[in-house]
């Protein structure tokens, strides 16, 4: 079922400027995994605010759930939609930590015992339960991105966008935030867009959007993406190492069936 639908949308901040986003179409099915790719200045952000409703397409449509994105459904779509933005000190709005993840479930009207229930849920999912009672303006960068996670997560979303949402997070804390969000996915059948510069998330996406100037220039698979030499010196990005080795040994005459996104399959190809 298609559940975020964009119809040939047309964007721009200013109206003397020229496009940020030009003739973006694509459809998204409910349980996907996005992952949206491409240079700074792209318009990757842009299009996360648009699907939410923090901004409104000058021209072309948005649906969400079959609800044209407007004014008057913009409350509605909120609902459904979580977001986490890469700089987390612009979204707390609570003293305490425990403050600012019961902040949107009171907004939703959760009752006090479901509220109490899943922050403590949602904070020993991100590894801050016992960091309730601090203020949350004297958390570290990456606690604090685990923290606004968290308050994604407590209110159930059924499509959760993260805009570089782990950026500030260690290597393990990543992986680990990233394990905890794939099994809510799993749980809820969540919708996951996921922003990243990371090239290593990628393989944990079902499709890949790349956005190159405002437009969306490929919408492909993670492998296909991968194998693809050409597409690591257009759009300015280093593969990762897995990629790089794939590609060493390829020209060592080891060339392997498919393009593995995993250690695992690496070793896997490579024992074939
Ligand atoms: N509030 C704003 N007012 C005016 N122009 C803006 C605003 N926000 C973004 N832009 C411009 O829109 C374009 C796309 O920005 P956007 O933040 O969507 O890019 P991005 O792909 O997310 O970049 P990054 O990887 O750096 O986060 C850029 O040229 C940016 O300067």
């Amino acid at each position: 079922m298609t559940q975020i639908e964009f119809e040939n949308v047309y964007f721009r901040y200013n109206d003397d400027e020229t496009w940020t986003l030009k003739n973006v179409s694509f459809q998204i099915n409910k349980g996907e995994t996005i992952a949206i790719i491409g240079r700074n200045g792209s318009g990757k952000s842009t299009v996360a605010k648009l699907m939410n409703g923090l901004l409104l397409p000058q021209s072309g449509t948005i649906y969400i759930d079959g609800m044209k994105v407007t004014p008057q459904t913009i409350f509605d779509i909120r609902q459904k939609v979580g977001m986490v933005f890469q700089n987390p000190e612009n979204q707390f709005v609570g003293t305490t930590v425990l403050d600012d993840v019961a902040f949107g479930l009171e907004n939703r009207g959760i009752p006090r015992e479901e509220m109490i229930r899943r922050i403590d849920e949602s904070l020993t999912k991100v590894g801050m339960s016992s960091y309730k009672q601090h203020e949350a303006h004297h958390l570290s960068g990456g606690q604090k991105q685990r923290v606004a996670i968290a308050g994604v997560i407590a209110i159930y979303p059924e499509i959760l966008i993260l805009d570089e949402a782990t950026s500030m997070l260690d290597p393990i804390g990543r992986k680990s935030i990233l394990e905890t969000i794939d099994k809510v996915k799993q749980e809820n059948e969540l919708t996951c867009i996921s922003i990243t510069h990371d090239m290593n998330e990628l393989s944990i996406a079902n499709r890949v959007f790349v956005f190159h100037e405002g437009r969306l220039e490929q919408d492909t698979t993670p492998r296909h993406f991968f194998s693809s030499t050409e597409n690591w010196k257009t759009y300015g990005l280093l593969p990762p190492l897995l990629t790089q080795f794939t590609k060493q040994i390829g020209k060592n005459g080891i060339l392997l069936h498919t393009h593995p996104l995993t250690h695992e399959e690496l070793i896997r190809e490579l024992w074939k």
